[in-house]
């Protein structure tokens, strides 16, 4: 669950989809984009949102798993880009690789690789990935979890004083 060490950022359906807006109107001033590669799961969100606002039709998928719940392991890729979207890059399309955040930029790095003239979206960013990443919405502390709004419940919540009700 929880790290105590962390702060938490908590993020709800309507603030994610307003920043995805956000990232999609910075996004809207650098050119026509020919495809977008969302990095699953969690890019697959903002790419749909960034795709509609920006009439991106060919929507393209990469999966990286990188964490197991709070916890760093090595970086598995478990579905490669499709061929075609490869030799579009490579015939000069351009292309945007979107993901919900980057955070050490060991993902960013590794699907970098694959699309080496791609540019890299990100809504959130921590320091420690920032120059990783090309445009990004909403900078947070290295030692803060963002909890994305599929990962949450509403919940009840102890009071700030420490009280129980
Ligand atoms: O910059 P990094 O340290 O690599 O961390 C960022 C990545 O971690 C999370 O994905 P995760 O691997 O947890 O998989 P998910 O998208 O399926 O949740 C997040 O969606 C980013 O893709
Ligand atoms: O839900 C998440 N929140 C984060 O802050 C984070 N960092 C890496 N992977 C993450 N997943
Ligand atoms: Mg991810």
């Amino acid at each position: 669950m929880t790290n105590p060490n962390q702060k938490s950022f908590p993020v709800t359906w309507d603030q994610f989809h307003r920043d995805s807006r956000a990232l999609a109107w910075r996004l809207a001033g650098m050119g026509t984009f020919d495809a977008v590669v969302a990095i699953a799961r969690g890019g697959l969100v903002p790419a749909a949102i960034v795709a509609r606002e920006l009439n991106i039709r060919t929507v393209e998928t990469v999966a990286v798993k990188s964490y197991d719940h709070q916890n760093q392991g090595g970086i598995q890729v478990l579905k490669a880009i499709s061929q075609p979207v490869l030799d579009l890059a490579r015939n000069g399309g351009k292309i945007l690789i979107v993901d919900d955040l980057v955070d050490t930029g060991s993902t960013a790095r590794v699907v970098r690789e694959m699309l080496p003239g791609a540019h890299f979206a990100t809504v959130y960013a921590k320091p420690k990935g920032r120059e990783l990443v090309d445009t990004f919405i909403t900078e947070v502390s290295q030692d803060t979890w963002i909890f994305f709004p599929w990962d949450l419940d509403v919940a009840y919540v102890a009071p700030i004083s420490g009280g129980t009700d």
